[in-house]
C-alpha cells in the first residue's frame, strides 16, 4: 500500500511508515491540480495544514482509506466528504501542546522587551537603546482565555516566571482550575485585570470574533495581547483599532483569519507595536517529532491491521459491535452535540440511560460517541473517539450509565441528562428504521425531529401566529426552512419549534427572532 506525505514533517514519520511495510512518497508543495492528479495512487495521505484535502481532492482519491493530520487542526480536511467516501480521518492532538504554550510565552517576552523591533533596528545599523524600554514580567498578571491543554501549560510556565495567573473558561469547572493555582474569572474581569492576555481556545461558533472591541476596550491601556491559537477568534480589525487608538499597548499573533498573511490582507503587519510569526506555534523539532511519529504509527496501524486510533469520523470499535450499535453511535453523538449547544454553564454530570433491547448490548462506544459529540462544539478537533472519556475525566465530569430492559414509547431508547452548574437538560432519542436517529424528547417537550445541519430552536407560547411570524422573518432574511417540528409540552401552554434550515442562522437574525411576540428564547444550533 502507498502513502503520500504532502507537507513537510519530521522524517521519523516516514521511517515508521516504511518500517511497517508501506511504500512512502514525500511530495511537498504540490498545487491542488498536481495533488488531484496523483492522489488516486495512494491508500494513505499524511498532511499538516498546507495541503487542502478538499471535496474535489477526496473525490479524485479512488484508493484513499485514511487521512492523517500531524497535529490538531483539521480545518484543511473536508471531513464530511471523507466520511461519505469511507475515508478515516485521524489527528495527533497531544504532541505539540508544550511547544505551542512555549511560543505564547516567547511572544509575551518578545513583546515586553521589544526584541523583534530591536533586532530589526540593529540590522538597519541603528543603536536605539532609549527607544526600546521594556518591562518586567515578575509580579504581573497573565490572563488566559481558554485553559485547556495548552492554556494550562502556559499557566504553569508563567507561574515559574512569578506571574499571577487568572483564566476565563466557561466550560472548565472551578475545582480543576483551582488545582492549577489559577483563579477562574469572568471574561470582563479577565480583560480588566490582566497585564497580558494569551488566547488558547479553538475556533468555534462561540469563539469566532469573541475577542473584539468590547474586550480590547476593557483591557488596561498598558496591557498586551497574544494569540497563538486560531485565526478568527480575535477580530483583527478591532485589534488594529485598539493598537492604533492606544486602547492596548501591544499585540502578538501567530495565527490569522487569512493565512498565508501579508500586509495586504492584514494591516496589523504595518504597526510598530505589533509582532508576529507565520503560524509557528507547533514548529519545533520536538513537537514535529511527536506529531509525525504519532500520526505515522496511527496510519500504519490502520492500513496494516485495520485498527483505528484517534479518528474523528469513525469510532474505534470492531465490525461486530458496529453492526449491533452503529446507529446508536450516531444517535449518541447527535445528542451529545445538541446537549452542549443548549446547555448553560459548565457540565458537571452526565447520566446515560439505555432502555429496551439496547440495554443488552455493548453500549460503551455509544457513551464514547455521546462524549465526543458533547465536547466537539467547544473543543473541535481536539476531541476524538479515543480521548473523549479522558477529557470528561480530566474535567471532573461524572459519567453515570444505567440500563433498563423496558422502554415505554419505543423499542430502544437513549435518555441522557446533562447537569451543569446552572441547571440541567434531558434529551431522549431513538433510531427509526435501520439508521435514522430521531430526537423524541427535549426536557418535557415531546417531538419527533431529524436533527441535522443548521437548525433554529425556538421556545414559544402555544398561540396562533407564531409559526407564521417565524416563517416570515426567516424568509425575509433569505433562510429556507427545510423541516419543521413542533414539540408540545403535556398540559401546558408552551411549545418548542425545531426548524432545519438550508443556511446558518446569523447572530443578528437570531436576535430578531428573539424579539418576536410570544417567543421566549431562541438558539441557533448546528450539527456537522
Ligand atoms: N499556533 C499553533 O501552531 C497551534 C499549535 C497547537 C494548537 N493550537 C491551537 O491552540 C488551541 C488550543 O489547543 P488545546 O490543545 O489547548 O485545546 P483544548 O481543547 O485542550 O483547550 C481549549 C480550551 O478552550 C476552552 N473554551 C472553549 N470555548 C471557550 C470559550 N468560548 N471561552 C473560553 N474558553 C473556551 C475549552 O473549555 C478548553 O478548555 C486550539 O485552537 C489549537 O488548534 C495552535
Ligand atoms: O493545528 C495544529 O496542530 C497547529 O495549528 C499546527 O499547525 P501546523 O502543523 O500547520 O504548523
Amino acid at each position: 500500500m502507498k502513502v503520500l506525505i504532502s507537507d513537510s514533517m519530521s522524517p521519523l514519520g516516514e521511517k515508521i511508515l516504511t518500517d511497517a511495510g508501506l511504500e512512502v512518497d514525500v511530495k511537498t508543495g504540490l498545487t491542488p491540480d498536481e495533488l488531484k492528479e496523483v492522489i488516486g495512487e495512494y491508500d494513505g495521505l499524511v498532511v499538516r495544514s498546507a495541503t487542502k484535502a478538499t471535496a474535489e481532492i477526496i473525490d479524485a482519491a479512488e484508493n484513499l482509506k485514511v487521512i492523517g493530520r500531524a497535529g490538531i487542526g483539521l480545518d484543511n480536511v473536508d471531513i464530511p466528504a471523507a466520511s461519505q467516501k469511507g475515508i478515516v480521518v485521524m489527528n495527533a492532538p497531544d504532541g505539540n501542546a508544550t511547544t505551542a504554550a512555549e511560543h505564547a510565552i516567547g511572544m509575551m517576552m518578545s513583546l515586553s522587551r521589544n526584541i523583534p523591533q530591536a533586532t530589526a533596528s540593529m540590522k538597519e545599523g541603528k543603536w536605539e537603546k532609549k527607544s526600546f524600554m521594556g518591562r518586567e514580567l515578575t509580579g504581573k498578571t497573565l490572563g488566559i482565555f481558554g485553559i485547556g491543554r495548552i492554556g494550562a501549560i502556559a499557566a504553569n510556565r508563567a507561574q515559574g516566571l512569578k506571574m499571577k495567573v487568572i483564566a476565563y473558561d466557561p466550560h472548565m469547572p472551578k475545582e480543576m482550575v483551582d488545582k492549577l493555582g489559577v483563579e477562574l474569572v469572568s471574561v470582563e474581569e479577565l480583560a480588566k485585570r490582566a497585564d497580558y492576555i494569551t488566547v488558547h481556545v479553538p475556533l468555534t461558533k462561540e469563539t469566532a470574533n469573541a475577542l473584539s472591541t468590547e474586550f480590547f476596550t476593557n483591557m488596561k491601556k498598558d496591557a498586551m495581547f497574544i494569540d497563538c491559537a486560531r485565526g478568527g477568534v480575535c477580530d483583527e480589525e478591532a485589534l488594529y483599532k485598539a493598537l492604533v487608538d492606544g486602547e492596548i499597548a501591544g499585540a502578538a499573533l501567530d495565527v490569522f483569519a487569512q493565512e498565508p498573511t501579508t500586509k495586504e490582507n492584514c494591516p496589523l503587519l504595518g504597526l510598530k507595536n505589533f509582532i508576529c510569526t507565520p503560524h509557528l506555534g507547533a514548529s519545533t523539532t520536538e513537537a514535529q517529532e511527536n506529531v509525525a511519529t504519532a500520526i505515522a504509527a496511527q496510519v500504519a496501524e490502520y492500513l496494516t491491521k485495520g485498527v483505528v486510533v484517534n479518528a474523528v469520523n469513525v469510532p474505534s470499535v470492531s465490525d461486530d459491535v458496529l453492526a449491533q450499535v452503529g446507529p446508536y453511535i450516531n444517535l449518541g453523538e447527535m445528542l451529545g452535540s445538541l446537549h452542549m449547544q443548549i446547555a448553560k454553564g459548565g457540565v458537571e454530570e452526565v447520566s446515560i440511560e439505555y432502555s429496551g433491547e439496547l440495554a443488552e448490548l455493548n453500549t460503551s462506544p455509544v457513551t464514547v460517541a455521546f462524549l465526543k459529540g458533547l465536547f466537539t462544539p467547544i473543543l473541535k478537533d481536539a476531541v476524538n473517539y479515543v480521548n473523549a472519556p479522558v477529557i470528561a475525566r480530566d474535567r471532573g465530569i461524572r459519567v453515570i450509565e444505567s440500563r433498563s430492559d423496558s422502554s415505554s414509547d419505543f423499542v430502544n431508547v437513549l435518555r441522557i441528562k446533562v447537569v451543569t452548574n446552572e441547571g440541567e437538560n434531558v434529551l431522549v432519542g431513538t433510531v427509526f428504521g435501520k439508521n435514522e436517529p430521531r430526537l423524541v424528547r427535549l426536557n418535557t417537550f415531546r417531538l419527533e425531529a431529524q436533527a441535522a445541519g443548521p437548525m433554529l430552536l425556538v421556545y414559544n407560547n402555544d398561540v396562533p401566529g407564531v409559526i407564521g411570524a417565524l416563517g416570515t422573518i426567516l424568509g425575509k432574511n433569505g433562510v429556507n426552512i427545510s423541516r419543521m417540528t413542533v414539540g408540545r409540552e403535556d398540559a401546558s401552554s408552551q411549545n418548542i419549534i425545531l426548524c432545519s434550515t438550508d443556511s446558518v442562522i446569523s447572530k443578528e437574525l437570531l436576535e430578531e427572532v428573539k424579539q418576536l411576540d410570544n417567543i421566549d428564547d431562541a438558539l441557533a444550533l448546528e450539527l456537522v
